[in-house]
């Protein structure tokens, strides 16, 4: 074979491998722009070179043979593909070669965005809803109709007074970019599959067998033309046909409108360009369409797309580039985020040199290496995300294995080397248990010595209800931490006036307010000598504004304060066990383990020993473990259905006055909530004699001791 003819054969396999991928399995390897390279590459070889033309290249046909899953449907009026435009002299030849063969300088166009999505065609017989297929090769597409039904955007029934006998409306179904990221956010909690882009997430969606998953995927649908119609009186030109459209009930993209001639095409596509991040939907470009139908019939078709019509496309969103390095990232929480540094690529228009990689789940889901060949996509105002690997492309040794091993997450902080844990989110909180998210996102614990967490942790410290640093704004914690002068909140007490006059000096310089502090020089003094004495007073401070203030992940001030109760010091919580911290009401398995690993960490211990030292001091005593509050030594019982709150919530109010709640009704119970519908345990009460409240008499208590 010679080189031209090999290369046609490569590029040919490579195409249709990919059209199978993308059309048939909704799962594509490489990105649209390498696509879209390739087939240029084919089209150019096959224009120097004719004789290597063939009937059957991918260059003359449409998309993929549809799948057996579905039952075929016939296009009477094919649905085609568009020629593509990638530059303004592009379209400048487009637009010459119209107004040539018609002999009409500026001709008119209807200008669209050209939505990525899925092209479907919906058939309308008396103007009801009778079928709906997808594109296929453009002669044969696939019967989807009960998955079309479940889209909200698409019309059942036609609108308005003239119903035509057979209508056949032609569009798109995309997936809307908040519904993407909200369904991809949820995969990534629960485990389940992410979609790659919104394009896949609606071609996937709707070429499923069950329409119940179909419908519980965020799709939409814009019209954008016709095929069969009878019946009904066709306008004259395309852009009428997108009003009539609109009235009869389709959704039909706002961008859409008329422009003339080059100028105008040029002038709608750098319009659209400039709002295309800020649009709700991905969309590839914009498409140009002469608006006459006489003209369009004038112009014809060539093999799988019209002549009359091209596709103008945008930088595209999804690019190759390759991973130069996985660094973890430490955020002011503790969360560690995992950041893939790539070699600088163009996305979108803009040159990206980093991806998020989300947490250590999608790291792992996609199995990301040192050195892998990956897809970045970058969409909207959205953080760039590495979408997929393209797995042939792994470097590999002579004996064909990888040559880096699959990243392992480090569990070790890398700002400050503490531990690290797995926090998942509470999905859900019921007396039989809890419901935790998969996707975990692992924190550094070192929450009071870490470096990333130190301007948060000094915030919570100071604020109000924490140790009371009255004075102590953020902007001055920033400051603090940003010349030095503290590293952890123990330093705040080795501070002097100088020190903070000193600081003030700098922060203001640094922020451009100086003149007004030379001005107010007293002030500043003033403002010193105080704060020195809010951090002195702060040393006497109780064990519950302590461990309050030392911003244990998921403690609150309730918690804080259960903990000084029970324990009455803080020796033995640091010593805790978290199977001793779950026997206290109210520390459930998640926060026991956020106390136990907080006070793990040597780090941490540090820091308490330095407050120490600095003479923060606090009253101890012995363990309160005796139940306080109204209810106090008493055993309640709920049964039935309460109207104005759970049964657990009721539960916990009651708790939380001192009672005990019970599952069954014994000698030993106080009295009974019984709700609606109660059985059993009402009628035991009775049985006993035991006193039985309804939901008013509860609410009144409730409500007379603050707790309702
Ligand atoms: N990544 C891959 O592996 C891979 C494989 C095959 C195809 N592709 C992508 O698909 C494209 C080729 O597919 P194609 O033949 O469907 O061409 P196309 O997507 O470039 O253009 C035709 C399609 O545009 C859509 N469209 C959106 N808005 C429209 C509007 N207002 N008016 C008319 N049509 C509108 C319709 O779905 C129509 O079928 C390539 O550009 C490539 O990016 C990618
Ligand atoms: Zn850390």
């Amino acid at each position: 074979m010679s080189e031209p003819a090999a290369r046609v054969a490569e590029l040919r396999r490579l195409i249709e491998d990919a059209n199978y991928r993308y059309h048939v399995l909704d799962d594509p390897a490489i990105p649209d722009a390498e696509y879209d390279a390739l087939m240029r590459e084919l089209e150019a070889l096959e224009r120097e070179h004719p004789e290597l033309a063939a009937e059957d290249s991918p260059t003359r046909r449409v998309g993929a043979a549809p799948s057996s899953a579905f039952a075929p449907v016939r296009h009477e009026v094919p649905m085609l593909s568009l020629g593509n435009a990638f530059s303004d002299e592009e379209v400048a030849d487009f637009v010459q070669r119209i107004a040539r063969e018609l002999g009409e300088p500026e001709p008119e166009f209807s200008v669209e965005p050209k939505l990525d999505g899925l092209a479907i065609s919906l058939r309308y017989e008396q103007g009801l809803f009778v079928r709906g297929a997808t594109r296929g090769d453009g002669a044969t597409g696939e019967d989807v109709t009960a998955n079309l039904r479940t889209v909200k955007a698409i019309p059942l029934r036609l609108r308005g007074g003239q119903v035509p006998a057979v209508l056949e409306v032609r569009g798109e179904v995309y997936m809307p970019r908040a519904g993407f990221e909200a369904w991809n956010a949820r995969m990534r909690e629960t485990g389940g599959k992410v979609l790659a882009n919104p394009r896949n997430g609606a071609a996937g969606s709707l070429r499923q067998l069950d329409p119940k998953i179909t419908a519980s995927r965020p799709l939409a649908f814009f019209a954008y033309g016709l095929g069969v119609v009878e019946g009904w009186t066709l306008p004259a030109r395309h852009s009428q046909t997108l009003r009539a459209l609109r009235e009869l009930g389709f959704p039909v993209s706002p961008e859409a409108g008329t422009a003339r001639g080059l100028g105008g095409l040029l002038a709608y596509f750098r319009a659209v360009g400039e709002r295309r991040d800020s649009l709700p939907y991905d969309i590839d470009g914009v498409v140009y369409k002469l608006d006459r139908y006489d003209q369009q019939k004038a112009m014809g078709f060539v093999s799988r797309a019209p002549r009359w019509a091209i596709a103008h496309k945008f930088p595209a969103q999804e690019q190759l580039t390759t991973v130069e390095a996985i660094e973890v990232q430490v955020g002011r929480t503790g969360a560690l985020t995992p950041v893939a540094r790539l070699a600088p690529v163009q996305v979108g228009g803009v040159t990206v040199t980093n991806a998020t990689l989300h947490n250590a789940d999608q790291i792992a889901r996609l199995d990301v290496r040192v050195g892998d060949t990956v897809i970045v996509r970058r969409a909207g105002d959205v953080i760039p995300e590495v979408v997929r690997v393209v797995e042939e492309r792994r470097p590999r040794d002579r004996r064909g294995r990888p040559l880096h091993p699959p990243y392992e997450f480090p569990d070790r902080c890398p700002a400050c080397g503490s531990h690290t844990e797995a926090v998942r989110k509470v999905l859900r909180q019921t007396r039989a248990g809890v419901e935790y998210a998969e996707g975990a996102t692992i924190v550094c614990t070192g929450g009071l010595y870490c470096p990333a967490q130190r301007k948060q942790a000094l915030v919570h410290f100071a604020s109000r209800r924490a140790m009371d640093i009255d004075g102590l704004g953020e902007r001055y914690i920033e400051a603090l931490v940003d010349f030095g002068y503290v590293k952890t909140v123990a330093d705040l007490y080795a501070l002097t006036l100088d020190d903070f006059l000193e600081m003030k000096r700098r922060a203001d310089e640094r922020d451009g307010t100086v003149p007004e502090t030379v001005r107010a020089g007293k002030i500043a003094t003033r403002w010193a000598e105080n704060l020195v004495e809010a951090i002195a007073a702060s040393k006497a401070t109780t064990l519950e504004r302590l461990l309050f203030a030392l911003g244990i992940r998921d403690v609150g001030e309730s918690t804080a304060r259960t903990l000084a109760r029970w324990f009455g010091a803080l020796e033995p919580i640091m010593a805790a066990s978290e199977a001793e911290l779950v026997e206290i009401p109210d520390v459930g398995p998640v926060v026991a383990a956020r106390i136990a690993g907080f006070f793990a960490e040597p780090h941490n211990r540090e820091v308490i020993a330095a407050l120490r030292r600095a003479g923060v001091h606090w009253a101890e005593g012995g363990p309160q473990r005796a139940a306080e509050g109204p209810l106090a030594g008493r055993t309640v019982v709920l049964t039935g259905a309460l109207s104005s709150m759970s049964r657990d919530e009721a539960g916990a109010r009651l708790q939380a006055l001192g009672a005990k709640v019970a599952g069954s009704v014994s000698r030993k119970t106080s009295f009974v909530v019984a709700g609606e519908a109660a059985g059993s345990k009402l009628d035991k009460a009775r049985e006993l004699g035991i006193e039985v409240w309804d939901e008013d008499r509860l609410l009144a208590f409730l409500n007379g001791h603050g707790a309702a």
